[in-house]
């Protein structure tokens, strides 16, 4: 059941989508100094009666949770850091203050490391058995799933994403996640293997010890469960940074963590900013591995920190600029609905979102006038609201960012085919955006927009769609819609990227592992492959006398 919610998140979010399209709303006069392809500028009435009006015209709706634990996590206690400092976490859809939050740096970050230490060298978590470790993990799994509105109600006011979308997605999915770990504890062993001699050779995979995690804003929760279910179900202890615009949900699954069983010490939540905890952590001596998600620029900045430091090992998850190839012989229609999905899903703050559209040029002006009409209906507001497909972005900062590569769209020629503005005049509501006629050369071709703003590609040929989609310095996943079997054949084999969805897009199993080419990252999580992150490999050899077999 969980696995069918799990793989179903595309189909769930479409009929949830093509819900919340019929709902239609008032919106907000918003005057836009933007030109658009059909020569008006700003918001006409009859737009006006398609985006969402929840955006501006009403008050925020009460979040149904309180926020109870907003100090550090260490040792198994919330503490309030070394400094006494607190900081800001703050509502996008208002920008006002939800919480005053523990600020942890450097000091703390070692307080951490030295309780996950003692956790890892002294506690009860290295020695208890894998079975013990694996019902930790499904008693929290249970409380995840007994929580999970309020978990969800504070992920959707710290971040802006649709309740809807947190509550029924992603929440049961870091239920199915811990699941998923638990059930790989107690299967993790290693070989034994012949050698050419009268020895005894084993294999062992062993915890590598603390680890250290970073994590973005964009799915707390997600990202939480990404890094710290494989890391536990290994054995390791950790310290886990979470990202300054998103602190409370971490703490509060964390809270569980313990209510499940989990011995003091083990996880170790800082609150803070990555300058000064993050690199702390990144650089610290005594943290074994080092698993990060966040930009490609943050990157390469942790892993030149862990090579400068103690050499400890490193994974990264990083950007994308995801190509979604939409061959002729595509249902348009349905090209239209998986290429919106594939890019507004999550206000388009998604590392892989499919924010390169590539359109058969045959299919081409049917598909942009269709992708207008379906981001028109676009239902944007208070992602507390029902129906609500798009709520703000996460913060002020990459709401101007976004805004920016709206601009230098239009400057460097591109047709600006709906939206282009703000939303409303509180908050972060972005219009749903739409480029067409972009060229490969252009900024919003190139770089990570991380908002609501599609670039749609005009192509002609196979080969040349394969040798453009992979003209980029990202390489995380992809998107191809097609009939053909031997079309979908020959692009799923010649895309440089981690992950291809085939007449899909964003199917996140738990099982499937995910991670990116080039500097998309290094290393995969979830599945199989994440494991292997969080454990050494040892070889022990013993002589054998009088072996009766070698
Ligand atoms: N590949 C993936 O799986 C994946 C998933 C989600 C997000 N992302 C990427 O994350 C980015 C968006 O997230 P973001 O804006 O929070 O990224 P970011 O790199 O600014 O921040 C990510 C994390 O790194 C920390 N950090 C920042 N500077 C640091 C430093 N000098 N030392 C140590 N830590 C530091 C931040 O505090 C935060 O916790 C996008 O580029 C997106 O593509 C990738």
């Amino acid at each position: 059941m969980a696995r069918r919610a799990a793989s179903s998140l595309v189909s769930r979010c479409l009929l949830a989508n093509r819900a919340a399209s019929s709902a239609g709303a008032a919106a907000p006069a918003v005057p836009s100094a933007l030109r658009r392809a059909d020569g008006t500028r700003g918001l006409l009435p009859g737009v006006l009666q398609r985006f969402s009006t929840a955006a501006a015209a009403e008050e925020p709706i009460s979040p149904p949770v309180q926020v109870n634990y907003s100090k550090l996590l260490i040792n198994g206690n919330f503490v309030d850091s070394a400094s006494g400092k607190t900081f800001p976490t703050l509502d996008p859809r208002t920008g006002e203050v939800i919480a005053h939050v523990a600020e942890g740096d450097a000091e703390d970050i070692d307080r951490a490391v030295a309780a996950a230490h003692k956790a890892f060298d002294e506690g009860p978590w290295p020695k208890m058995t894998a079975y013990e470790r694996s019902r930790i993990l499904l008693r929290f799994a249970d409380l995840i799933e007994k929580h999970n509105d309020e978990i969800a109600a504070l992920e959707t006011w710290d971040n802006g994403k649709p309740y809807e979308q947190a509550a029924h997605i992603e929440v049961p999915m870091v239920a199915r996640l811990m699941r998923y770990y638990a059930g790989w504890a107690d299967k993790i062993h290693g070989l034994v293997v012949p050698a050419d001699g009268p020895h005894h050779v084993q294999v062992l995979h062993e915890p590598i010890g603390v680890a250290g995690q970073i994590i973005p804003w964009n799915f707390p929760l997600l990202m939480f469960a990404w890094k710290v279910g494989p890391a536990l179900a290994c054995g390791n202890t950790l310290v886990l940074k979470t990202a300054e615009q998103t602190p409370l949900s971490a703490l509060y699954v964390s809270k569980l963590l313990h209510e499940a069983g989990l011995p003091e010490g083990v996880v170790n939540v800082v609150s803070g900013f990555g300058p000064t905890a993050g690199a702390a952590l990144a650089s610290h001596m005594d943290v074994d591995k080092l698993a990060f998600t966040g930009s490609t620029d943050t990157g390469k900045i942790v892993l030149e920190l862990a090579a400068r430091s103690n050499l400890k090992t490193v994974t990264l998850e990083l950007g994308g600029k995801s190509p979604f190839i939409i061959m002729d012989d595509a249902d348009v229609d349905h090209a239209v609905e998986l290429a919106h999905f594939a890019l507004f899903f999550n206000q388009g703050q998604c590392c892989c979102a499919g924010s390169r559209t590539f359109v058969h040029e045959r299919i081409y002006d049917e598909f942009v006038e269709k992708a207008k009409a379906r981001a028109l209906k676009r239902v944007v507001g208070d992602p507390f609201r029902k129906g609500v497909e798009q709520g703000p972005q996460i913060d002020e900062e990459q709401f101007n960012k976004i805004l920016r590569y709206i601009r230098y769209g239009v400057d460097n020629g591109a047709t600006l085919v709906t939206g282009g503005d703000r939303l409303g005049d509180k908050g972060y509501y972005i219009q749903p955006t739409i480029f067409s006629d972009v060229q490969d050369g252009m900024k919003i071709a190139q770089e990570e927009i991380f908002g609501p703003v599609q670039s749609i590609l005009k192509f002609n040929d196979l080969n040349e769609v394969i040798k453009r989609s992979n003209a980029s310095q990202y390489g995380l996943a992809a998107g191809v819609f097609t009939k053909s079997l031997d079309t979908a054949n020959t692009l799923t084999r010649a895309l440089r990227v981690g992950t291809v969805w085939v007449n899909c897009f964003d199917i996140f199993d738990a099982g499937i592992p995910f991670g990116g080419y080039k500097q998309s990252g290094i290393g995969r999580e979830k599945g199989i492959d994440s494991l292997k992150n969080y454990l050494q490999v040892k070889a022990v050899v013993t002589p054998i006398k009088n072996a009766a077999w070698l």
